[in-house]
Protein backbone atom coordinates (compact mmCIF):
# COMPACT_ATOMS: atom_id res chain seq x y z
CA UNK A 1 0.00 0.00 0.00
CA UNK A 2 1.53 3.16 -1.04
CA UNK A 3 0.18 6.15 1.59
CA UNK A 4 0.89 8.82 -0.35
CA UNK A 5 -1.71 7.83 -2.85
CA UNK A 6 -4.26 8.53 0.17
CA UNK A 7 -3.28 12.15 0.59
CA UNK A 8 -5.57 14.71 -1.32
CA UNK A 9 -3.50 18.03 -2.80
CA UNK A 10 -6.00 21.01 -2.49
CA UNK A 11 -3.92 24.28 -4.23
CA UNK A 12 -4.52 27.78 -2.80
CA UNK A 13 -5.50 26.49 1.09
CA UNK A 14 -6.32 28.24 3.44
CA UNK A 15 -4.25 31.30 1.51
CA UNK A 16 -2.90 31.73 -2.23
CA UNK A 17 0.42 29.59 -2.63
CA UNK A 18 -0.30 27.37 -0.17
CA UNK A 19 -0.54 23.11 -1.43
CA UNK A 20 -2.63 21.72 1.60
CA UNK A 21 -1.80 18.29 2.23
CA UNK A 22 -4.78 16.89 3.60
CA UNK A 23 -4.53 13.44 5.75
CA UNK A 24 -8.74 13.50 6.12
CA UNK A 25 -8.78 11.36 2.77
CA UNK A 26 -6.14 8.72 4.59
CA UNK A 27 -7.84 8.63 8.06
CA UNK A 28 -11.07 7.79 6.21
CA UNK A 29 -9.81 4.73 5.34
CA UNK A 30 -9.13 2.29 7.71
CA UNK A 31 -6.53 -0.06 6.18
CA UNK A 32 -4.84 3.18 5.31
CA UNK A 33 -4.81 4.78 8.61
CA UNK A 34 -4.09 1.94 10.41
CA UNK A 35 -0.88 1.26 8.61
CA UNK A 36 0.32 4.44 9.00
CA UNK A 37 -0.27 3.81 12.93
CA UNK A 38 1.93 0.54 12.38
CA UNK A 39 4.58 2.82 10.00
CA UNK A 40 5.03 5.15 12.99
CA UNK A 41 5.19 2.06 15.73
CA UNK A 42 7.89 0.40 13.82
CA UNK A 43 9.94 3.84 13.45
CA UNK A 44 9.42 4.54 17.12
CA UNK A 45 11.35 1.14 18.24
CA UNK A 46 14.57 3.00 17.74
CA UNK A 47 14.26 5.26 20.37
CA UNK A 48 13.91 5.03 24.26
CA UNK A 49 10.38 6.67 24.85
CA UNK A 50 9.19 6.86 28.31
CA UNK A 51 5.86 9.30 27.08
CA UNK A 52 5.05 10.71 23.69
CA UNK A 53 3.94 14.09 22.83
CA UNK A 54 1.46 15.66 20.28
CA UNK A 55 0.61 18.99 18.73
CA UNK A 56 -2.95 19.87 18.29
CA UNK A 57 -5.27 18.81 16.50
CA UNK A 58 -4.19 16.84 13.78
CA UNK A 59 -1.00 15.48 15.46
CA UNK A 60 -3.70 13.71 17.98
CA UNK A 61 -5.86 11.76 15.87
CA UNK A 62 -2.02 9.61 14.99
CA UNK A 63 -0.45 9.67 18.70
CA UNK A 64 -2.97 8.81 20.53
CA UNK A 65 -3.14 5.53 18.60
CA UNK A 66 0.42 5.52 18.84
CA UNK A 67 0.49 5.77 22.02
CA UNK A 68 -2.53 3.08 22.85
CA UNK A 69 -0.21 0.52 21.21
CA UNK A 70 3.07 1.34 22.86
CA UNK A 71 1.59 1.42 25.72
CA UNK A 72 3.08 5.09 26.98
CA UNK A 73 1.79 8.03 28.50
CA UNK A 74 0.08 10.25 25.92
CA UNK A 75 0.96 14.53 26.87
CA UNK A 76 -1.76 16.65 24.83
CA UNK A 77 0.61 20.30 23.60
CA UNK A 78 -2.08 22.63 23.17
CA UNK A 79 -3.10 25.69 21.71
CA UNK A 80 -3.23 29.04 23.84
CA UNK A 81 -5.75 28.76 26.29
CA UNK A 82 -6.91 25.45 26.59
CA UNK A 83 -5.28 23.97 29.03
CA UNK A 84 -7.07 24.86 32.41
CA UNK A 85 -4.20 24.06 34.71
CA UNK A 86 -0.31 25.73 35.04
CA UNK A 87 0.92 25.93 31.97
CA UNK A 88 4.75 26.12 29.96
CA UNK A 89 4.18 28.43 26.94
CA UNK A 90 6.04 29.31 23.64
CA UNK A 91 4.76 31.18 20.76
CA UNK A 92 6.00 30.07 16.99
CA UNK A 93 5.22 31.19 13.53
CA UNK A 94 3.27 28.85 11.38
CA UNK A 95 3.44 28.17 7.29
CA UNK A 96 -0.01 30.61 7.16
CA UNK A 97 0.18 32.57 10.55
CA UNK A 98 1.46 32.81 14.38
CA UNK A 99 0.77 30.85 17.24
CA UNK A 100 1.60 29.79 21.04
CA UNK A 101 1.49 25.79 22.10
CA UNK A 102 1.08 25.08 25.80
CA UNK A 103 1.70 21.80 27.90
CA UNK A 104 1.06 21.58 31.72
CA UNK A 105 4.06 21.92 33.98
CA UNK A 106 3.04 18.41 34.94
CA UNK A 107 2.91 16.59 32.51
CA UNK A 108 6.55 15.67 31.99
CA UNK A 109 8.88 14.50 34.35
CA UNK A 110 12.50 15.42 35.09
CA UNK A 111 14.76 13.46 32.27
CA UNK A 112 11.61 11.86 30.60
CA UNK A 113 12.39 10.34 27.07
CA UNK A 114 9.82 12.43 24.76
CA UNK A 115 8.46 11.14 21.22
CA UNK A 116 6.76 14.28 19.31
CA UNK A 117 4.78 12.91 16.72
CA UNK A 118 2.35 15.53 14.54
CA UNK A 119 1.13 14.51 11.12
CA UNK A 120 3.13 16.94 9.32
CA UNK A 121 6.27 19.30 9.05
CA UNK A 122 6.20 22.17 6.91
CA UNK A 123 8.98 25.26 8.18
CA UNK A 124 9.23 23.14 11.21
CA UNK A 125 8.20 26.42 13.66
CA UNK A 126 5.53 24.09 15.45
CA UNK A 127 8.25 21.53 16.12
CA UNK A 128 10.63 23.47 17.44
CA UNK A 129 8.26 25.22 19.57
CA UNK A 130 6.61 21.49 20.70
CA UNK A 131 10.59 20.54 21.51
CA UNK A 132 10.96 23.33 23.64
CA UNK A 133 7.74 22.79 25.37
CA UNK A 134 9.60 19.70 26.50
CA UNK A 135 12.60 20.68 27.18
CA UNK A 136 11.45 23.73 29.09
CA UNK A 137 9.45 20.98 31.16
CA UNK A 138 12.94 19.20 31.70
CA UNK A 139 12.14 16.32 29.30
CA UNK A 140 14.60 15.24 25.95
CA UNK A 141 13.46 14.88 23.05
CA UNK A 142 14.08 11.04 21.93
CA UNK A 143 12.60 11.82 18.42
CA UNK A 144 9.97 13.36 16.66
CA UNK A 145 7.94 11.03 13.94
CA UNK A 146 6.17 13.09 11.20
CA UNK A 147 3.68 11.25 8.64
CA UNK A 148 4.17 14.25 5.63
CA UNK A 149 7.54 16.21 5.09
CA UNK A 150 7.00 18.76 3.53
CA UNK A 151 10.93 18.64 2.52
CA UNK A 152 11.03 22.14 -0.09
CA UNK A 153 10.33 23.76 3.11
CA UNK A 154 13.14 22.38 4.80
CA UNK A 155 11.54 21.98 8.39
CA UNK A 156 12.42 17.97 8.79
CA UNK A 157 16.43 19.12 7.33
CA UNK A 158 16.73 21.78 10.17
CA UNK A 159 15.55 19.73 13.03
CA UNK A 160 17.91 17.09 12.04
CA UNK A 161 20.72 19.74 11.73
CA UNK A 162 19.76 20.57 15.48
CA UNK A 163 20.56 17.27 16.36
CA UNK A 164 17.30 15.82 16.65
CA UNK A 165 16.22 12.34 15.06
CA UNK A 166 13.47 12.85 12.81
CA UNK A 167 11.52 10.39 10.70
CA UNK A 168 9.18 10.64 8.15
CA UNK A 169 6.76 8.61 6.14
CA UNK A 170 6.21 10.49 3.14
CA UNK A 171 7.83 13.30 1.47
CA UNK A 172 5.39 15.83 -0.74
CA UNK A 173 6.59 19.37 -1.86
CA UNK A 174 4.89 22.12 -0.16
CA UNK A 175 4.03 23.98 -3.25
O1 LIG B 1 6.02 22.94 10.36
P1 LIG B 1 5.04 24.06 10.51
O2 LIG B 1 5.23 25.13 9.45
O3 LIG B 1 5.05 24.65 11.88
O4 LIG B 1 3.57 23.50 10.22
C1 LIG B 1 3.13 22.24 10.65
C2 LIG B 1 1.95 22.30 11.54
O5 LIG B 1 0.83 22.89 10.87
C3 LIG B 1 -0.30 22.01 11.00
O6 LIG B 1 -1.08 22.30 12.10
P2 LIG B 1 -2.09 23.53 12.22
O7 LIG B 1 -1.41 24.62 12.98
O8 LIG B 1 -2.60 23.88 10.85
O9 LIG B 1 -3.22 22.99 13.16
P3 LIG B 1 -4.26 21.76 13.15
O10 LIG B 1 -3.47 20.50 13.37
O11 LIG B 1 -5.14 22.09 14.30
O12 LIG B 1 -4.99 21.74 11.82
C4 LIG B 1 0.30 20.64 11.15
O13 LIG B 1 -0.60 19.74 11.76
C5 LIG B 1 1.52 20.91 11.98
O14 LIG B 1 1.25 20.89 13.37
N1 LIG C 1 0.89 22.73 3.26
C1 LIG C 1 0.29 22.23 4.34
N2 LIG C 1 -0.65 21.27 4.22
C2 LIG C 1 -1.27 20.78 5.33
N3 LIG C 1 -0.99 21.18 6.56
C3 LIG C 1 -0.05 22.13 6.72
N4 LIG C 1 0.45 22.71 7.83
C4 LIG C 1 1.37 23.60 7.45
N5 LIG C 1 1.51 23.62 6.11
C5 LIG C 1 0.63 22.69 5.63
Amino acid sequence: MNLKDYIRSIPNYPKKGILFRDITTLIKDEKAFAETINQIVKKSKKFKVDKIAAIESRGFVFASAVSYLLKKPFIMLRKKNKLPAETFSVDFELEYGTATIEVHKDSIEQNDSVLIIDDLIATGGTAEAAAKLVEMSGGNVSAFIFAINLFDLNGSDNLAKKGYHVENLMDFPGH
